[in-house]
């Protein structure tokens, strides 16, 4: 288990440029088994749950070829299904949430899938019906083995369908796309999810031939198609490392560029950044945050305490809360928390509780924060790090804070987060990596 060893109190300065973005990432790349021809995806980032997934398409036989830094090239050609009985395929599916995304591929091109109980965060329950009942009514058959958590899915002949998601599943709306592209026939998929990254995927399946319209919004048709073939795509940069950066900037007193951010792709992220008070000047596509020594979270309208809260997109992303809750404890004011969908993300605001911070946790949704307005500073501690967005405000608490943090199991922080302690200590941070 690896540890940073933190020296807060810290003013950062520079510019920053945004990794490719990790959730996108996995869409695409497990995209790739679509089709037999090559597929080249640039800005990839280099991260643990990445490489996994990379591993992992590896193991079943996808040629990877590594054309640069951050550019790779897949051929799912000579694809070897037994590998799914393996023990080695079950360990390694089973330590990302991503790894579910190669379902809907293997079953649309091979007609069956295998996929142990995906990994991912530990933040609540994380339940799969989204996906299966989608693909059910594809026409594929599945059942769930509980001795071993082993989903076997199986679908000779897949057929458009029309599909009510029960909810706007990420991932899930990710996988029946992909099954429905090479189904017999037109899916039309109800309530589905549209952020970026989904929107990314359509693009990037219409460019390999697939007939998907309605993108950027709930409602899509799907009209079959007989093969893939192979493209090119480039992942937008990652909005959840660019919101982190935003929140960092903040309380550490910092000012900080972020390059390249891609601003028309981040919906509601710089407005809510915004209503805690944070400045922010957007140059083409940079956003530049000046230092603040103070910032204060507005209240809403008729004067009650502001709450940010997570809603599917275009609303607020869940990931990105752990953030918010972090940066507030600095802030002039008082936010409720509320983190309506996962219901054990909250918890680490013990953690920050310990190192001064002013918070009730409500209940394991919803947390009030009453902001210290830097009349003390938040002060070092020992701590370790249940998840990646938890980690990551973690740190940013410990290079805010006075004196030496320690953050343990930052391999968390590194599922999604690509040499952060490099790349903050380049723009003036003090974080020691101990393994
Ligand atoms: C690998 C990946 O891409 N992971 C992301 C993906 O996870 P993932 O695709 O696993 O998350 P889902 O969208 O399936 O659901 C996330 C949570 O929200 C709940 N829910 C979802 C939709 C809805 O309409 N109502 C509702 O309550 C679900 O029950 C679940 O608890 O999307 C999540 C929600 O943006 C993000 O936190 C994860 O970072
Ligand atoms: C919850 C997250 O990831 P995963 O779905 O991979 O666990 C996240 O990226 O914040």
């Amino acid at each position: 288990m690896a540890s940073f060893i933190i020296n807060g109190g810290n003013r950062l300065q520079g510019e920053i440029v945004p990794q490719g973005a990790k959730n996108e990432a996995l869409q695409i790349i497990s995209a790739t088994l679509l089709t037999e021809e090559k597929v080249t995806i640039h800005n990839i980032p280099n991260i643990r749950d990445v490489n996994k997934l990379i591993d992992l398409l590896k193991s079943l036989g996808v040629e990877v070829e590594k054309l640069g830094e951050e550019s790779y090239a897949f051929t799912a050609k000579n694809i070897d299904l037994s590998i799914l009985e393996t023990k080695e395929f079950k360990v390694s599916a089973s330590s990302l949430r991503g790894s579910i995304m190669i379902v809907g591929p293997l079953l649309a091109r091979f007609g069956k899938a295998k996929i142990p109980k995906p990994g991912g965060d530990k933040i609540g329950r994380r339940r799969l019906d989204t996906h299966f009942i989608g693909l059910q009514k594809l026409g594929a058959k599945f059942v769930y083995h509980p001795e071993d958590s082993f989903y076997h899915i199986d679908a000779t002949n897949l057929k458009g369908s029309y599909i009510l998601l029960d909810e706007a599943s990420v991932t899930g709306t990710a996988n029946i796309i992909m099954a429905a592209c090479l189904a017999d026939g037109t899916t039309v998929l109800y309530n589905a999810a549209c952020e970026p990254y989904v929107q990314q995927l359509c693009h990037m399946l219409n460019r390999m031939g697939a007939k998907i319209s309605g993108i950027g919004s709930n409602l899509l048709t799907i009209e079959g198609v007989s093969s893939l073939k192979g493209t090119e795509h480039r992942l937008l940069p990652d909005m959840i490392e660019i919101g982190s950066f935003i929140g960092m900037a903040a309380m550490t007193q910092s000012e900080l560029t972020i390059k390249n951010a891609a601003v028309d792709q981040l919906g509601l992220i710089p407005e809510v950044f915004s209503r805690m008070g944070i400045q922010m000047e957007i140059h083409h596509d940079d956003i530049k945050i000046p230092a603040q020594d103070n910032y204060e979270i507005e209240s809403f309208i008729d004067g009650s305490i502001m709450t940010v809260a997570d809603a599917i997109w275009p609303g607020f992303t869940p990931d990105l809360l752990s953030i918010i809750l972090v940066v507030a404890t600095q802030a002039k004011g008082t936010v409720l928390v509320h983190q309506k969908m996962f219901e054990s993300r909250l918890f680490f605001v013990d953690k920050l509780i310990d190192m001064g911070a002013q918070i009730i946790l409500c209940d394991p949704h919803r947390a009030t924060v009453i902001g210290l307005n830097r009349k003390h500073a938040l002060r070092g501690i020992r701590m370790t790090s249940p998840d990646i967005r938890a980690g990551v405000s973690l740190l940013i608490a410990a290079l805010s804070a006075e004196g030496e943090s320690i953050i343990d199991n930052v391999e968390q922080i590194d599922r999604g987060y690509q040499n952060i302690d490099i790349r903050l200590n380049q723009l003036g941070a003090d974080i020691t990596r101990i393994n």
